[in-house]
């Protein structure tokens, strides 16, 4: 299994992002990163070859060992440079743990692949670059798909048949009490903060159409990240605020972000309710366990880190949380930084260990991507990670949709219930909105 991948560069002219979204609907294996405030959107169509991770490894090292196979298998037979090829795809949240959960299958272990066909999209620059196993075909393939491109028709990606008919959250009462059993833990031990998920589960009348749920997102949600991931085993969604960590040569940039209220109806509200978080012992509390963590591993690995002493707002349409930027600058190897980061207590708890016990013994669903890093992986180690949170896991007419909050000791049950519930609107709202004025998109 040593066969030669040859790719290619092309420059595209600027093609509508609604035709680039029509194609994808032809590919079951496909992908989408877009972060808050960039205007650069990478789309993925299909894969030349593909990872599922699997138990008896490390998810952060066998990733490392697949890319470094695969760098040794890639050709450059057009003389472009490999900056631009990336990987896509999915960590697990914790590959070991049991599957609770069918609805995930294999994908719930975590998922990555190298793109036939991607298209970078930034402003009016757009590029694709091309894999293929064969070199004579690749210039072939590569012009194909860009006339393809050019020619689909972009026809609307409508929500029209999404009417929701059930929801089913009989798990709520279950969440509530796994709540109070972890702050009764947390008082009784050295246990300071564990995140709980829960999971809802929506069906609808059509079959849901992913894409269109990703570009409503795009619209209804401006400020966070949007991520599809498109495989045979259902499409995964997310519009995380969260960054996991973006990277490049001796720079790693991360955030801390934990605290949750809801926003406001008017701006004097807002205000009122984002300088009450501002000054909140628990969520303050909360925050600072997620900082001083990342803080200490990205100093282990020998980076200078910065960033400022208090947390600032990062308001989203439903929610806003507190928020501190990470800047770390110095050598490091990559593998080894995403490896200790996850799960940051923002997903995971702290003491690390001790919480992912309590995750395991009390949470009622299995996370799967939930909370995982997820985005590209350049073969030069530059890239982008977000956390999969504010997600959903989409097959066919259903989705299961995943919420979390940081329990402390004074976290009460019912708020913390209200909050996950805050968190699902964004997704439930696209899912269950039977106006597509959005989806008519140029
Ligand atoms: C776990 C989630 O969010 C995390 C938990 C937060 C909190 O407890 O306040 C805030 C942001 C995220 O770090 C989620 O949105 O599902």
């Amino acid at each position: 299994m040593n066969q030669s991948i040859f790719y290619s560069k092309i420059e595209l002219p600027n093609i509508k992002l609604k035709k680039m979204l029509s194609l994808m609907t032809e590919w079951q294996t496909a992908f989408i990163f877009q972060a808050p405030s960039n205007n650069t959107i990478r789309l993925a169509y299909g894969a030349v070859a593909e990872y599922y991770f699997d138990r008896s490894k490390n998810q952060f090292d066998a990733l490392k060992e697949w890319q470094s196979s695969l760098k040794k298998r890639l050709t450059n037979s057009e003389k472009a440079e490999a900056e631009h090829l990336a990987l896509v795809g999915s960590f697990s949240f914790d590959p070991n743990s049991a599957g609770k959960d069918v609805f995930w299958g294999k994908l719930g272990q975590g998922y990555f692949f190298l793109p036939k066909y991607t298209v970078i999209k930034s402003g009016n620059n757009t590029e694709l670059i091309t894999c293929s196993l064969d070199s004579t075909t690749l210039k072939k393939e590569s012009r194909l798909f860009a006339k393809k491109l050019q020619a689909v028709s972009g026809h609307p990606l409508s929500l029209t048949s999404h009417e929701t008919l059930m929801q089913n959250d009989t798990a709520l009462a279950q969440w509530t009490a796994a709540v109070s059993a972890t702050t009764a833990q947390i008082k009784r031990q050295q246990l300071d903060k564990v995140v709980l998920a829960r999971s809802l589960e929506a069906n609808f009348s059509d079959t849901i159409n992913s894409l269109a749920v990703w570009r409503k997102l795009t619209l209804t949600q401006p400020q966070t990240y949007h991520i599809l991931l498109k495989t045979v085993n259902g499409s995964f969604i997310s519009s995380t605020p969260e960054r996991f960590g973006k990277f490049k040569e001796n720079q790693f940039q991360t955030a801390a972000v934990a605290g949750t209220i809801k926003r406001g109806r008017n701006r004097k509200e807002d205000d009122y309710l984002g300088n009450k978080l501002l000054q909140d012992h628990k969520n303050l509390q909360e925050q600072k366990y997620v900082v001083e963590t990342i803080k200490t591993i990205l100093q282990k690995h020998n980076l200078t880190v910065r960033c400022s002493k208090r947390p600032q707002l990062l308001k989203n349409p439903n929610v806003q949380h507190l928020y501190t930027p990470i800047m770390a600058d110095g050598h490091f190897e990559l593998f080894k930084v995403l490896r200790d980061l996850h799960p940051t207590p923002a997903l995971g708890g702290l003491p690390r260990e001790k919480a992912l016990r309590q995750i395991a013994q009390v949470e009622p669903g299995t996370r799967g991507l939930f909370g995982s890093p997820l985005g590209y992986l350049q073969f030069d180690n530059a890239g982008e990670l977000a956390v999969g949170i504010r997600s959903a896991l989409l097959t066919g007419k259903t989705a299961h949709l995943f919420a979390g909050a940081g329990i402390v000791s004074e976290s009460d049950p019912q708020n913390e219930a209200a909050e996950t519930q805050l968190k699902f609107q964004p997704l439930l709202r696209v899912l269950g909105d039977q106006n597509d004025e959005y989806t008519n998109i140029n």
